[in-house]
């Protein structure tokens, strides 16, 4: 089976929610790797002792420009192979494999006994007729588990891993790291997961999370000198300028020679043992395997009983030992896990489709559960396409009724009008007027990371500072970090905690932007239209916040302006140096929301999912936004359906799970905030949904029952700590999401009501027979037939049944909720007694004559046939009728079905088959009547469906589950 050694394992949920198995599996390997570093001849060893230029030299590249050779390059890829962790379980032919599978299951070994008992006593025809029965059982769960293996294997090609490589002077951060070869160079940022054994040859305040190797959770910090060798090893943790595949970047940056790539690396190492441990099996997987166990049991004595009846009874005990076995083998639903498996699988492919990478199986199933989602806004909620559309400053446009609108620049004269013209001609104008608006563009261009990007002919980074370098170039104004005059000093980077940055330049001015209420509250002046500096006075302030109101309603993102001197001794390492600022004015940008986002929202809340948003900006642009997209608000008090970040660090966990059921929206939130939210929310027993992309939202994405990342603009911290990931960042894909996993368990449930009401069937009707000492109705070959349609393409069809949008209309499964429900337990039992009453009616009305003969067995065994088709298609839905589902929407459900009753007309009609069968030919009229027969049992479920319906309309309920 072929890893992706980037992400973690399907299976393999250890470091967030680990489990009892998954625990030791866990320990083992933590145990092994302290073994790792001791007979360890590892690239990583060898380089941490050198120094900079000697691995340079020894891998023969080059630290700026990194490998620029083609063909190089070429044979470092044949020599090394690719970076990646292979795992080589599955050497072996696939034939001895099949050969094996006859030997792994001991009724399998007990039918082969019977097969090779009759015919030493004499009774060729039924040694043959076995042997090819269980050929084919055989052979279809081998097919079965075969195709779910490669299921499986494609799953793990889905988070394909990338990296920042520099080739060739070269740089580019979307390269697969896959491809790279020692030798390379690779540049480390914040955030990014590490893609290979790295040899650190410069780095601004490196720190590592090594947790996957080491289990220590602190982050290390790293640097680029040799480290002195002591003996002949040193313990991974020593290695301080080596940065491990598979680690994670928590802070700062770094460039790096690759030294080890695939198995060569320290995770490969580790990869190697971890595949040796068998992979633990989800809570799902776990029920089924104890349903299958708890069923074996049941069947076990049952079988013994009518085996023992059948022979006090004279019957011969030969075929009563073919009987019972084959009945062993049809009554376990031994394909029960397996169909289990593909379904989540073959689910997971979906979603992926649907652009929704779910990175484990088990949160397949908790998707169906989630009856809270917390959302970012911006760039999941909206577009995070900002442009900016007003702008305003106190000394040129005074309050509130003067705001500068861009947008529409038709409607307004005025200030607009006024402004464009001092633009175009400078030189006539009068110079002492708009000095607070140049100001203002003039920070918003020196407090700024975007850059310029040849290539795409646009700027690239953050989308707020892009917003205002686009206005920039629309008013035609040089970028002016460009000048030398104006180089950059100093820099205090913006992050959601601070909620402003701000830059000092050569000559110690000081230019600030962010969030209101921060740069407000270290203003004590503010610009004239004449650029001179004034008072800003208590009055002048409540006008400021009047206007960002204003502007705020409309929803639009807003950032204020503000600048000042940075004095002598200070470097801008704290908040602290910023003070006495001079108010400039205030940017508004508008940031649409996503187009099928309100869509999504209404089916959610449909589907009693509550929904809240999150995000740093302000309270009114937050609730404006959350209006638009549909998120439901006290209209005439909105502020009661939300909490602001500084009331929230008022607040414990136990306040806000009083209060949070009532709440939608958190505005002015911090990262750190998200934690506490997922914490109170499951206080109540919720089963959270929290959406994040940055390294300080990876506690609360692991913490949450489903963590999304966003694949777009996510860090590799986050994806890893989360268990889904959105592709596209779009917030509609998590209702797609939901609907799969509501639908896939419906499916799963719908397709284990059709094994076990087969099972029960097949069993009960042996038994009863014996009972009542009637002949046995169903040969041995037949009810290994039987067992084919059960646990083989009918049943995996169910799995595959598509998922209608109305699954978010039932309220979300409970957390503990059993799979296997008492309305399950209903359905499979009157599925079972139809199934029952109608071939034991066939069988008795064809035996009045008093004597069995092929024809008997072949009306009852069609009959059961014919009644498991009808069953099959009753269980395609719990509630629905086939009518409202469609009879051609699942075509594999259809091709199945078609072939198994292909593969019965065969049994019947064609001589081979006959002899094996034991049958004989049914005329036209035969069938006809065994259809209208066997059709009762979905004639039944429909009419169970429908007054089950009835009762589900009545119960409509609300919000949340608790
Ligand atoms: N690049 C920036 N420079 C300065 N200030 C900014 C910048 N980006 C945002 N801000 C300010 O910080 C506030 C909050 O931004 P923050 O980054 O916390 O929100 P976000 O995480 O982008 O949005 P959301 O939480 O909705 O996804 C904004 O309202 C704005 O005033
Ligand atoms: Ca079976």
């Amino acid at each position: 089976m072929s890893d992706n050694p980037f992400s973690s394992n399907l299976l393999d949920k250890s470091e967030t929610k680990p489990s009892l198995l998954e625990e030791d599996s866990n320990t083992l390997s933590l145990n092994n790797i302290s073994d790792l570093s001791k007979n360890d001849n590892s690239a990583s060893l060898t380089y941490s002792t050198k120094t900079v230029e000697e691995t340079i030299t020894a891998l023969s590249t080059d630290g700026k420009n990194g490998l620029s050779d083609l063909n190089d390059i070429k044979s470092r890829q044949d020599e090394y192979g690719e970076n990646e962790c292979k795992s080589d379980d599955d050497d072996e032919p696939l034939i001895i494999q099949f050969l094996k599978t006859f030997t792994e299951d001991p009724l399998i070994l007990l039918l082969i006994a019977s097969a090779v008992v009759s015919f030493l006593m004499g009774n060729t025809d039924d040694a043959v007729s076995i042997t090819m029965a269980i050929v084919i059982v055989v052979t279809v769960g081998f097919v079965q588990e075969y195709r779910s293996e490669k299921t499986l294997e494609a799953l793990n090609e889905l988070v394909p891993m990338e990296c920042h490589l520099i080739r060739n002077g070269n740089s580019n951060a979307n390269i697969l790291a896959s491809t790279l070869v020692p030798g390379d160079l690779v540049v480390l940022r914040t955030g990014d997961k590490v893609p290979a054994d790295i040899r650190i040859i410069e780095s601004v305040n490196l720190n590592i999370n090594e947790s996957s190797l080491t289990g220590e959770t602190t982050p290390v910090l790293k640097n680029c000198y040799p480290v002195k060798s002591m003996g002949d090893t040193i313990p991974i943790a020593e290695r301080s300028n080596i940065a491990f595949m598979g680690t994670l970047v928590t802070d700062g940056s770094a460039k790096g020679i690759v030294v080890g790539t695939g198995k060569n690396t320290m995770f490969g190492k580790v990869f190697e043992m971890m595949n040796a441990i068998k992979k633990p099996k989800t809570p799902l997987q776990q029920a089924m395997d104890k349903l299958g166990k708890d069923l074996s049991y049941f069947s076990f004595i049952l079988i013994g009983v009518i085996c023992l009846i059948g022979v006090i009874q004279g019957r011969s005990w030969l075929t009563m030992f073919q009987i019972s076995v084959s009945l062993a083998v049809a009554a376990i639903p031994e394909g029960l896990p397996i169909i289990v498996t593909v379904t989540l699988a073959l689910g997971v492919l979906r979603m992926a489709n649907k652009k929704a990478i779910v990175k484990r199986l088990p949160s397949v199933e908790t998707l169906g559960s989630v009856n809270v989602i917390c959302s970012d806004k911006t760039g999941t909620l909206t577009m995070n396409m900002m442009k900016v559309t007003k702008l305003w400053t106190l000394g040129s446009m005074e309050n509130e009724n003067h705001i500068m609108d861009i947008e529409n620049k038709k409607q307004t004269h005025g200030i607009y009008n006024d402004f464009i013209k001092t633009l175009n001609n400078s030189d006539t104008m009068d110079k002492k007027k708009f000095c607070d608006i140049y100001k203002l563009l003039e920070c918003g261009n020196f407090c700024n990371t975007a850059i310029y990007s040849n290539e795409q002919y646009k700027y690239i980074g953050n989308p707020t500072e892009i917003a205002i370098m686009d206005l920039l170039k629309e008013f035609g104004l040089q970028d002016k970090r460009n000048d030398l005059k104006y180089e950059k000093k100093y820099e205090l980077p913006f992050n959601s905690s601070r909620k402003y940055m701000a830059i000092s330049l050569k000559n110690d001015d000081l230019y600030v932007k962010g969030a209101l209420e921060k740069v407000l509250s270290n203003s004590k002046y503010y610009m004239s239209s004449a650029g001179k500096r004034e008072k800003l006075t208590t009055e002048l302030k409540a006008k400021i916040q009047n206007t960002e109101k204003t502007l705020a309603l409309e929803g639009l993102r807003i950032i204020a302006a503000a600048t000042g001197n940075l004095n002598k001794n200070d470097t801008l390492k704290s908040d602290d140096d910023v003070n006495d600022l001079t108010f400039l004015g205030l940017i508004g940008m508008k940031d649409p929301p996503r187009p099928h986002v309100a869509e999504s929202i209404e089916h959610l809340l449909e589907g009693q999912v509550h929904i809240i948003m999150i995000t740093g900006d302000s309270p009114t642009t937050a609730l404006s936004i959350a209006g638009q997209i549909g998120i439901p608000l006290d209209l005439a008090n909105p502020e009661n359906n939300m909490i602001t970040g500084d009331k929230l660090d008022h607040m414990n966990e136990d306040q806000l799970a009083d209060v949070i059921d009532r709440v939608n929206v958190f505005a002015r939130a911090t990262p750190n905030h998200k934690l506490m939210i997922v914490k109170a929310l499951q206080k109540r027993g919720d089963v959270v949904g929290m959406t994040g992309d940055g390294v300080n939202d990876a506690p609360a994405l692991k913490l949450a029952d489903i963590g999304i990342a966003m694949g777009k603009n996510g860090t590799d911290v986050a994806k890893e700590a989360s268990d889904m990931v959105l592709v596209d960042d779009d917030f509609s894909t998590i209702l797609s999401a939901i609907e799969e996993g509501k639908g896939i368990f419906n499916n799963i449930q719908n397709f284990i009501t059709f094994q076990l009401s087969t099972s029960v069937a097949a069993l009960s009707l042996v038994l009863l027979s014996t009972l009542f000492n009637l002949p046995t109705p169903l040969n041995a070959m037949q009810i290994l037939w039987i067992n084919i349609l059960m646990d083989g393409p009918p049943a995996q069809s169910l799995g595959v049944e598509p998922v209608g949008h109305e699954v978010m209309k039932k309220p979300p499964r409970k957390r503990d909720e059993k799979i296997l429900t008492y309305k399950l337990f209903k359905r499979v039992l009157q599925s079972a007694i139809c199934i029952i009453i109608g071939t034991l009616f066939i069988f008795v009305k064809e035996m009045v004559d008093g004597e069995i003969t092929k024809r008997d067995t072949t009306m009852t065994f069609t009959c059961f046939v014919f009644f498991d088709m009808f069953n099959a298609v009753a269980c395609r839905h719990t509630t629905k009728s086939i009518f409202e589902v469609g009879f051609f929407n699942n075509k594999m459900f259809n091709y199945a079905v078609g072939l198994s009753l292909l593969g019965q007309m065969c049994a019947i009609y064609l001589p081979f088959a006959q002899s094996i069968f034991n049958t004989e030919a049914l005329s036209l009229y035969d069938l006809l009547f065994l259809l209208m027969i066997s059709s009762s049992v979905f004639i039944a479920d429909e009419v169970r469906k429908h007054y089950s319906k009835e009762k589900e309309l009545l119960s409509q309920g609300v919000f949340s589950q608790v």
